[in-house]
């Protein structure tokens, strides 16, 4: 169960919750990074509502601030420039298994893990950037997972928490690595392109992916394909494909990203779409964002497929992925559902945390 937590200044991000006893000797103690976003608020309130997982929240932080409990509160102060090194102290200092929750999209973050890991605190995370990011940092969050001084999850970060990932570790133990791969990875891109096959202007149909929680923090992200190849990069590292490079197609230029009215310009593209999406439907084709591997090459991008491929049935925040496997040719393999969206990502990292507890536990 978690202990109650009070915040001075910002109530919203906080429900009522009950004060109910810890048992102090099986306790881990929890710092939230990004509480104050999408996924982090969904996972404070999910925190709030659980029973029989004995955890504490000692501290939560976002970019302009720090919340660490004091006298059983958590008061809010400005951030100040070394509050992540200090988090690290303290949570070492309290002499209790601890788990750090990345909730951030930031890449500066995730070069933390790996110190993190290597001093026994744990690390659960939704944010990519650290596993489909620099070679030299994946490898050294794995080394450092692997001491076994403390739990690494990060299932969220791949079709939000859909067993994705954890299929493909497991063909990759038993010798049977996937022979390709073919997916839709994308909640934000799955549902602007249904939208838009349904007449829906791709600017609007982008705000509405936006509204609806499935966008990055800057849905500039999804457009341009990185956080689509970014997730193909996790699967696959995870299936043992480390060196595969991934060739991108984005529905809008990179260079928007770095432009400074960038995500203003997404109308510039709604006739264009109109008519992709017009000529593919009276030639019984659907535009999707593939995700593809042939078992040497690798790569992300728009394509059109028959109407009636199992990538064009997806909508909502649909992601499907079907491996091809050498055991068993005929019969692909499908993981398909929910794989995008606040509620869905927050449940994933919940369940993260619930399993590092379990593994802390397992050590007491
Ligand atoms: N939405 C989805 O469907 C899915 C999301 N994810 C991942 O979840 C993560 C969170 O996404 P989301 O909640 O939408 O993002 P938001 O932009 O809503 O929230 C980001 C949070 O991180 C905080 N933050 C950002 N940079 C820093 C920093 N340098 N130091 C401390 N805090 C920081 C922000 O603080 P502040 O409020 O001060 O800006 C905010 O609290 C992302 O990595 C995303 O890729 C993964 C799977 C699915
Ligand atoms: N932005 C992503 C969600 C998180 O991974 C998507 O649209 O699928």
């Amino acid at each position: 169960m978690i202990s109650p937590s009070t915040f001075t200044d910002h109530p919203s991000t906080l429900p009522a919750s009950t004060r109910r006893p810890v048992r102090r000797d099986w306790s881990v103690n929890l710092a939230l990074i990004g509480h104050s976003g999408q996924v982090g608020s969904a996972l404070l309130h999910r925190l709030q509502q659980l029973t029989g997982l004995e955890v504490e929240l000692k501290t939560v932080i976002n970019r302009r601030q720090t919340g660490h409990r004091e006298d059983g509160e958590l008061q809010l102060v400005p951030r100040a420039s070394d509050d992540l090194d200090q988090l690290m102290q303290s949570l070492r200092r309290a002499g209790r298994p601890a788990l750090i929750i990345d909730c951030t999209a930031d890449a500066g973050i995730t070069e933390l893990y790996p110190r993190w890991l290597r001093h026994g605190i744990g690390v659960v995370t939704p944010n990519k950037h650290g596993l489909s990011g620099d070679r030299l940092l994946y490898e050294r969050i794995q080394a450092t997972a692997r001491l076994g001084r403390a739990p690494l999850r990060y299932s969220a970060t791949v079709g939000a928490g859909l067993p994705i990932l954890r299929t493909l570790a497991r063909l990759r133990l038993a010798g049977d690595p996937p022979r390709a791969m073919e997916a839709a990875l994308s909640g934000t891109l799955a549902h602007v392109l249904a939208q838009v096959s349904q007449g829906e202007r791709f600017s609007a149909a982008v705000e509405d992916a936006r509204r609806k929680g499935f966008t990055e923090p800057n849905p500039l992200e999804d457009l341009s394909g990185r956080d689509v190849a970014r997730k193909l990069t996790i699967m696959l590292r995870e299936a043992g494909f480390p060196d595969v490079v991934i060739q991108r197609e984005g529905l809008v230029p990179d260079e928007w990203l770095t432009a400074p009215d960038g995500a203003q310009r997404l109308e510039q593209l709604d006739a264009l779409w109109m008519d992709r999406q017009t000529a593919a439907r009276r030639a019984g084709e659907r535009w999707v964002y593939a995700a593809r591997f042939d078992g040497r090459r690798a790569r992300v991008g728009p394509v059109t497929v028959p109407a009636d491929h199992p990538l064009a049935g997806l909508s909502g925040s649909g992601n499907l992925v079907r491996l091809q496997l050498a055991t068993n040719p005929n019969t692909p393999l499908d993981v398909f559902g929910p794989g995008a969206g606040v509620a869905v990502t927050a449940s994933a990292v919940m369940a993260d945390v619930a399993e590092a507890v379990a593994t802390f536990n397992e050590r007491n």
